[in-house]
């Protein structure tokens, strides 16, 4: 993330997360007073009074309500002449275990929309593969490293999914297709779409719940990852204050890497 281009002002960090007792998490890290409402009814919460001005938005489950509320935060922002300088899509997730283990908290490295595609009789073939659209975003690594630092995080691959996943077999495709991988939501690609078209940098921090695989509802700890979240949050302003450099010129919007680029690398460490 580079400086506001207003110098002296604190950066604006829009967090997306999908439920509100995601978006509770978050807000416990700041003073976050009155919810604005959006358009569409989508209610922000801002907290503007420490070094980074932090709104959080709950805006449902899924890469496309995760799209739709980041999208239409963004265009508010920007219409309002106060554009946002960072998106961050926030919540709980699945973790792979050893490396995200139950309560770690996971900063992507790589956003990945791991069932955008179509099923063929070889297998899964990405959207991309069949020459339109994107799947994946790559957040500036220089923010990661300073975010997950500060966090105490691990850095990865985190995939975004429609479906969660229920079984071993699935986990370990996942897994094959995605070396590397750490964890498994249902928003992050989604938000991540919705800040590219803005030309607004991204990030995406989750806190383990839950193993990735066979369904257990009942393993999930959601209490300790909602804990871990806000522990992530505590540390965030710092990370963001200490990386801002000068503001770069904006970045014309075509020129995603990402959008129909056949030569985009696969993700991994
Ligand atoms: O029941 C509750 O109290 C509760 C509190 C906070 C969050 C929840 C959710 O169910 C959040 C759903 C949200 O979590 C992500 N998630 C978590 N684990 C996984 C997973 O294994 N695979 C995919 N997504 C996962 C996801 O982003 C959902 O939107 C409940």
């Amino acid at each position: 993330m580079s400086a506001p281009s207003d110098a002296g002002r604190p950066p604006r960090v829009l967090a997306v997360t999908a439920v509100a007792a995601e978006r509770d998490a978050v807000c416990a890290a700041a003073e976050c007073g009155a919810p604005a409402v959006l358009p569409g009814g989508y209610e922000l919460c801002r907290a503007d009074g420490g070094p980074v001005a932090l709104d959080v938005l709950a805006a449902g489950v899924g890469p496309a309500a995760a799209a739709a509320g980041t999208a239409t935060a963004l265009t508010a922002a920007a219409l309002a002449g106060q554009p946002y300088d960072l998106v961050v899509s926030a919540g709980i997730g699945g973790g792979w275990a050893p490396r995200a283990p139950l309560g770690a908290v996971v900063v992507a490295e790589a956003i990945v929309a791991a069932d955008l595609g179509a099923e063929t009789p070889d297998g899964f073939v990405p959207v991309t593969d069949l020459g339109f659209g994107a799947v994946l975003h790559r957040p500036d690594p220089a923010l990661v490293k300073a975010v997950a630092a500060a966090a105490g995080a691990v850095t990865g691959t985190v995939v975004t999914v429609s479906t969660v996943t229920g079984s071993a077999a699935r986990a370990a495709e996942l897994a094959r297709r995605h070396p590397g991988v750490l964890a498994e939501a249902m928003e992050g690609f989604g938000v991540a779409e919705a800040a590219a078209a803005h030309g607004v940098p991204v990030l995406e921090v989750r806190a383990v719940s839950n193993a990735v695989g066979p369904r257990d509802r009942a393993a999930w700890r959601i209490g300790a990852a909602l804990t871990a979240l806000t522990g992530a949050f505590r540390t965030l302003p710092g990370a963001l204050v200490a990386t801002a450099g000068p503001a770069p010129d904006p970045p014309p919007r075509s020129t995603s890497l990402m959008r129909g680029d056949p030569h985009v690398p696969e993700e991994g460490p």
